[in-house]
């Protein structure tokens, strides 16, 4: 089966990366991608961009089986609010919503089915089913979380880095998350540290350190480059194309 695929944020750093993974692939056809900087000769892996602010006449008229967005939370949310309108089903990849724009996402998936996902790499997705089981293994270990990633990114800690502190956090017996430390800072006994780390051109890679006075387990995942979260978010819109109305993750498509 070929699904037609709707694309937002067509010229941002993941936006592209669809695109070109799309263009590689027998089973996705891309029936429109949007932006809301590019011009109208711009185009992305032999596909033009159109205006973002014609989405909500491009998701009816174009009839795509599945739009794929990696863009901001609250353009995210627009598009959910827009796809479920038009009866479409969305991957979105996108990171850093709030409360509320989290329970927008949940209603537009009781009207479509809707994939949300922080990480499209098979690699987290094995690395967030893991990390429970290591830390039942360990009460009262120390633990802390470190993410880094390039220069440009907006959300902190990043969407994995969250999801990876929610499974630690239902596995352990933690007082709180302690975000970085500065001055005098001893480490207190329950608590998780965090540290999101910004350079350069780093894709993306997430450690979890796990460690009591006598050994140290570190589980790190390090994305290579963004073909791997492109891969990922098209392998859940070919999964995705076919299901009911609902929320679902990743760890759906991986687990078949
Ligand atoms: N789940 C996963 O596997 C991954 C998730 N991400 C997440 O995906 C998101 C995008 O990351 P990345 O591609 O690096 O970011 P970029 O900043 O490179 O691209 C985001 C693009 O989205 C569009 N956009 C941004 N804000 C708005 C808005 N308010 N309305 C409409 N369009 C908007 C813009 O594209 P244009 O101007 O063309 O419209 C922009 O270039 C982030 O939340 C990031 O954390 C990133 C990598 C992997
Ligand atoms: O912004 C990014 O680049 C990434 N964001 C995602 C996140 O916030 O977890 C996933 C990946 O690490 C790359």
């Amino acid at each position: 089966m070929t699904i037609r695929l709707g694309v937002t944020g067509g010229t941002g750093r993941m936006g592209r990366e669809v695109l070109a993974a799309a263009s590689e692939r027998e089973d996705c056809e891309v029936v429109f991608a949007v932006s809301r900087s590019a011009d109208e000769t711009d185009s992305v892996a032999g596909v033009d961009l159109e205006s973002a602010g014609e989405f909500e006449t491009l998701v009816v008229e174009r009839e795509p089986t599945v739009v794929v967005d990696f863009t901001g939370p609250a353009s995210a949310v627009e598009y959910a609010d827009a796809c479920a309108d038009a009866g479409v089903a969305l991957v979105t990849g996108t990171t850093g919503f709030d409360e509320d724009q989290l329970e927008r996402l949940q209603a537009a998936s009781d009207e479509i089915p809707l994939l949300h996902a922080p990480n499209f790499a098979r690699g987290v997705q094995a690395l967030v089913n893991v990390v429970g089981q290591a830390i039942r293994n360990l009460p009262g270990y120390d633990v802390e979380v470190v993410e880094t990633h390039h220069n440009g990114k907006r959300d902190a800690p990043s969407g994995t880095a969250n999801r990876l502190l929610e499974e630690i956090e239902a596995n352990g017996d933690f007082t709180g998350r302690t975000h970085g430390r500065e001055g005098d800072a001893p480490r207190e006994t329950g608590e998780i540290g965090v540290h999101a780390l910004r350079a350069g051109n780093v894709t993306g890679e997430h450690e979890i350190v796990i460690a009591d006075n006598h050994e140290e387990l570190r589980l790190t995942h390090r994305a290579e480059d963004r073909g791997v979260f492109a891969a990922g978010a098209l392998d859940a819109a070919v999964w995705l194309a076919d299901r009911d109305p609902g929320s679902y993750d990743f760890d759906d498509v991986i687990a078949e």
